[in-house]
């Protein structure tokens, strides 16, 4: 039945013709997926194309309605060679790291517990990943750990549970610089020792710097199928996407409709560093969150801000609420869309036209209003079954477009964005990228942090760097604006 050869192993997944729905609508549509023992592969494709729920069904979270599975060959295999390491709300907090390592073994678990093998192998799986990690955090609760370590001990259970496939969602979308390079180095390591992992990212320098082969899924259907990356140029991958030249982004629309008055000049200042963000300046803010967390908690009215003094038109800026300062024509999307961002009862429509309700001080649906989300989903390209539909049915990446889609007629004095990006596939990044510049154009000062130095290198005019405390430890411009010396700046160089 294989064309294989006798003396090569099967692949360690080999999911093929896979079908899904939900409801009436097909979004796998005769996927397939094949990964090798101790291969890095990554699953690529555009918003809504499929990658998490092809995950899903992979590792048996949910069902497929059609297709196979095959593991090392097997239709049937043990649940545990799969793993998926998720980024959050996986660890108990409570519990100690090796505990949390040891759980899924007690529900096995026959006769007599053996307390210190069990210790003594969840320190193991530990150091095959980070022996720093194992030596001084076994004991400790997993509630102390910071995201990257947590993610680590996560890895660490799934191997000691057996584990030969690991399938990590967009992996680095919290991680600083340095911690995504270090994950990258703990794969390839595992990878050595046969361990295969499965990554989905948007960022394709970080795909390029840790996978060996990709599979990219558009519509529900491959349309890449386990090509080696080094044979496969950025353009074909885009293309293969449906994101090439030839989907025609409207980037260079009309003029936002309701222009709030732009033009405001900002000041800030911290100690000694001082800095005038005249009409249309776009300027990065780098470092680990707690730096750039106070100045936005500042512009946007959560609370003032403790290291900076902001002026905005020669005057102090001092927002009661963020509703004040939408008033005050501050636009602002939030890096938590779970928490901060989505309106996530309320329909597709509300979330659209938040902002200018707050602004307008309406609360009712005009027609207008209708035509001004279409336009918006229409413009950011945003896959949605239509505007009365809730965002949780939408994948993750349009889900953050949804949160940018409100700042779209609008030209606010100062729009203020927290990792815009996240999730958001190539296409629409660039689109998102055109959608700052030409709120620059008009007028807008935009203030941005980015945990992707690249796209702050591409387009801001100058950027803060903070250092890991949360001081700012630089002012890059211009040229000076590199992934090296941003790193360097912000203490995450690897
Ligand atoms: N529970 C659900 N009910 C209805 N539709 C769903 C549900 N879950 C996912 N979908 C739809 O399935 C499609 C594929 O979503 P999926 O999350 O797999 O995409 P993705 O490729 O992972 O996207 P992203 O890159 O944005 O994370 C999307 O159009 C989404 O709206």
């Amino acid at each position: 039945m294989s064309d294989r050869p006798a003396d090569r192993p099967p692949p360690i997944l080999a999911a093929l013709a896979i079908e899904k729905r939900f409801g009436p609508t097909p979004v796998l549509k005769q996927a397939d997926l094949s990964i090798a023992r101790g291969e890095i592969h990554a699953l690529l494709g555009g918003n809504g194309a499929g990658k998490s729920t092809l995950i899903r069904i992979v590792s048996g979270s949910i069902r497929r309605d059609g297709g196979s599975i095959r593991v090392d060959g097997a239709e049937r295999f043990d649940p545990a060679a799969i793993a998926v390491v998720f980024q959050e709300l996986a660890l108990f907090p409570h519990l100690t790291v090796a505990e949390n390592i040891d759980l899924p073994h007690r529900k096995r678990a026959f006769g007599l517990v053996r307390h210190d093998r069990r210790a003594r192998e969840a320190a193991a799986a530990l150091a095959m990943i980070d022996e720093d990690l194992a030596r001084e955090a076994l004991d400790r609760p997993a509630a102390e750990l910071d995201l990257h370590q947590r993610q680590l001990v996560e890895i660490a259970r799934a191997l000691s549970s057996g584990a030969r496939l690991l399938l990590l969602d967009e992996p680095t979308a919290n991680l600083t610089f340095a911690e995504a390079e270090r994950l990258f180095r703990i794969l390839r390591r595992l990878a050595a020792r046969g361990i295969a992992t499965l990554i989905v990212s948007h960022r394709m320098h970080e795909i390029r710097a840790v996978a060996d082969v990709c599979t990219v899924l558009r519509d529900g259907r491959t349309v890449i199928d386990r090509q080696p990356l080094r044979d496969l140029r950025d353009e074909a991958i885009v293309e293969a996407m449906g994101q090439g030249q030839g989907r025609a982004p409207r980037q260079a629309g009309p003029p936002p409709a309701q222009t709030t008055a732009a033009g405001a000049t900002i000041d800030l200042q911290a100690g000694d560093l001082a800095l005038r963000l005249a009409p249309g300046s776009v300027l990065g803010l780098a470092g680990a969150p707690s730096g750039p967390a106070d100045l936005i908690d500042g512009l946007i009215g959560v609370r003032p801000s403790l290291a900076w003094r902001i002026m905005i038109d020669g005057r102090p800026m001092r927002f009661a609420t963020p509703a004040h300062a939408i008033r005050g024509g501050v636009g602002y999307v939030s890096g938590d869309r779970a928490e901060k961002g989505l309106l996530a009862t309320l329909p597709i429509l509300d979330n659209v036209v938040a902002a200018a309700r707050v602004a307008g001080r309406r609360w009712f649906t005009a027609a207008r209003e209708a035509a001004a989300a279409e336009d918006a989903l229409d413009r950011l390209s945003i896959k949605a079954p239509s505007i009365d539909a809730l965002p949780q049915t939408l994948s993750g990446g349009t889900q953050q477009k949804l949160l940018l889609a409100r700042w779209l007629e609008r030209a606010p004095r100062l729009l203020v964005l927290e990792e815009p990006t996240r999730g958001v596939d190539i296409g629409t990044k660039q689109e998102i990228y055109a959608v700052i510049r030409r709120a620059a154009a008009a007028g807008t000062v935009v203030v941005w942090w980015s945990t992707e130095f690249s796209e702050l290198a591409q387009i801001c005019d100058r950027v803060v760097a903070f250092d890991l405390a949360g001081r700012p430890s630089g002012l890059l411009a211009g040229s000076g604006i590199t992934d090296v010396a941003m790193a360097r700046a912000t203490g995450m160089a690897a």
